[in-house]
């Protein structure tokens, strides 16, 4: 199996001091033989780990960048800009996002484009909700999300983040995981033929430092996109232990 890939998405926390402390706490244990791991800190946080993170194995990303690189967008930052700082990693189209910001699909898009432009790497999430799954209709909003997306040649990471399983402690069964990966493989194929092969795909969703291991061992999932547990340096790097090990 190739290298996974772990992200922690810290979402709306950290100050300069709890983020040293994390950022410090993750350095100090890290593995000898690590996975690809991305920590993506609020946009207050990024200049400073940049420094921080200068030598060491574990990269930095954004949650969210704007689709133009320059102009009038009162409070929005540019994937250039991210660039400039050494961030190689954007996640785009997080529900958080597309629920608080109402982003839609074609934004998402139009983003991840600017984001390859500018040389990052783009994580774009995808999932369903709770009502769409339980009516069956998950793997229809699954198809369209890729298809709305993902542009044309995409070559970033997509992250299947059922929102029901989001902060709720409820992660997604392996059954269930599995079972989608398989959908979300075949419909990368179906849209981007060969090079639907080699796109990688991540699970996000209640993953812990308990379910990690069962998680990351499911054909296809090559990393996790986490969320509450990446704040928490020992769960995070049981996560990453999990992934070295898988
Ligand atoms: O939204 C997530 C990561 O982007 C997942 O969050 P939790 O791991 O807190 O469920």
């Amino acid at each position: 199996m190739s290298r996974q890939i772990i992200v922690g998405n810290w979402k709306m926390n950290g100050t300069s001091r709890d983020s040293q402390a994390l950022v410090q706490a993750l350095l100090a244990g890290l593995p000898a033989s690590v996975p690809d791991v991305v920590i993506c800190p609020p946009f207050t946080q990024l200049a400073l780990l940049t420094d921080t993170l200068k030598t060491t194995s574990v990269a930095l990303g954004a949650q969210d960048c704007h689709k133009d690189a320059s102009g009038a967008h009162t409070g929005d930052i540019s994937a250039p800009m991210l660039t400039d700082l050494g961030v190689s990693y954007v996640i785009l189209g997080h529900s958080e996002r597309r629920q608080e910001h109402g982003e839609l699909d074609e934004t998402v898009r139009e983003k991840a484009v600017a984001a390859g432009k500018a040389g990052l790497t783009p994580i774009v999430c995808i999932g369903e909700t709770e009502d769409q799954r339980d009516s069956g209709e998950h793997f229809d909003t699954l198809g369209w999300q890729i298809k709305g997306s993902l542009p044309d040649g995409f070559s970033g990471i997509l992250a299947y983040e059922p929102i029901w399983a989001i902060g709720t402690g409820r992660a997604a069964t392996t059954d269930e995981i599995a079972e989608t990966m398989k959908f979300l493989r075949e419909e990368l194929v179906r849209q981007f033929g060969e090079s639907g092969k080699t796109i990688r795909i991540l699970y996000g969703g209640s993953v812990n430092d308990k379910n990690a291991a069962s998680i990351l061992s499911i054909t296809d999932v090559a990393g996790a996109l986490v969320g509450g547990a990446s704040l928490k340096a020992e769960a995070f790097l049981s996560i990453v232990g999990a992934a070295s090990a898988a």
